[in-house]
């Protein structure tokens, strides 16, 4: 048996994950972690009624022992400070928060060698994501002009979206550097090319109904490829989760990519 700790718990992705982990037969849920929470046990929530594992609001109140896994699903804020702890303390890390800097993940690696502790940071748990970041790459090798569309629910605080921006460095593995557009283009209003990731530009959408999506757009002379993916639904996540609680503690580095674990 597994034993997870799910930091972020009363948010969106954190809530579907605890569900999760108490449904799957090889994990127990040892404690849930979030500052918003105020009760002392989970089943104090109608919907966790009679799973009355600890809940934690404070970091420092988490043993080392407590949990073999940590499943991170917090704020572009905490999350660094999160997983830095979880090392620290021997717990392999699973991380879906986005927002980390490259900073950020290199010193977590670092860490995580110097401790030899596995531990797997994924921008994106869907494999319909999966698969399309790695459908771009491949494309990007014969329409080196593409920019990225990212459509997410209005509640995000993070843009671009790290998967947005992991499909923009995944393809910046194949492509020659290169700015795009004409060069002598202006824009009238601020912001309408969007972000630019070593030249290919990044458009945020935050719709309320949305979920998350992303299109990949390609244009070559006389043709263009798109390739899209949607996420309607959170549980859409879990079973790329799964597999990462599952499989993280085999490695003895922090990986980042569900691809590299699958
Ligand atoms: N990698 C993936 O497949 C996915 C990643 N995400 C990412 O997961 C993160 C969370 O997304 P949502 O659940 O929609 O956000 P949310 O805002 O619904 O939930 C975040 C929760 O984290 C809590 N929190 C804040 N600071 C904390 C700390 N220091 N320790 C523990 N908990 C803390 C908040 O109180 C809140 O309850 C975002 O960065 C989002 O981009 C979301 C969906 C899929
Ligand atoms: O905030 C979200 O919802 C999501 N965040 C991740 C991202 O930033 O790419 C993954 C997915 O897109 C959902």
């Amino acid at each position: 048996m597994k034993k997870v700790i799910v930091a972020g718990f009363k948010g969106r992705m954190g809530n579907t994950a605890s569900h999760m982990v108490i449904d799957h037969k090889d994990f127990e849920l040892v404690g849930v972690f979030d500052p918003r929470a105020t009760e002392k046990t989970l089943g104090e929530n109608l919907e966790f009624k009679g799973i009355d594992v600890p809940v934690y609001s404070k970091v420092a109140d988490i043993a080392s022992s407590t949990a073999d896994v940590w499943i991170d699903f917090t704020s572009p804020t905490s999350v660094y400070e999160n997983v830095k702890f979880a090392i620290e303390n021997g717990i392999s890390p699973v991380v879906g928060t986005t927002g980390m800097t490259d900073e950020q993940v290199n010193e977590l690696q670092k860490l995580a060698k110097a401790k030899k502790i596995g531990g797997l940071i994924a921008p994106n748990f869907g494999i319909s994501a999966v698969l399309l970041m790695q459908f771009a790459q491949q494309a990007a090798k014969y329409f080196p002009n593409v920019e990225i569309i990212e459509m997410h629910h209005d509640n995000k605080l993070d843009a671009p979206s790290g998967t947005a921006i992991n499909t923009a460095k995944l393809i910046a593995e194949v492509r020659a550097p290169k700015q795009q557009g004409n060069p002598q283009e202006k824009e009238t209003l601020a912001g309408a090319r969007g972000a630019n990731y070593e030249g290919m530009h990044i458009h945020s959408v935050r719709l309320p109904g949305y979920v998350a999506h992303e299109q990949v757009l390609f244009g070559s002379e006389g043709e263009a490829l798109t390739i899209r993916q949607d996420s309607f639904d959170r549980s859409s996540f879990m079973s790329g989760v799964a597999v990462a609680v599952a499989k993280v503690q085999d490695y003895d580095e922090l990986l980042v990519g569900l691809e590299h674990i699958l």
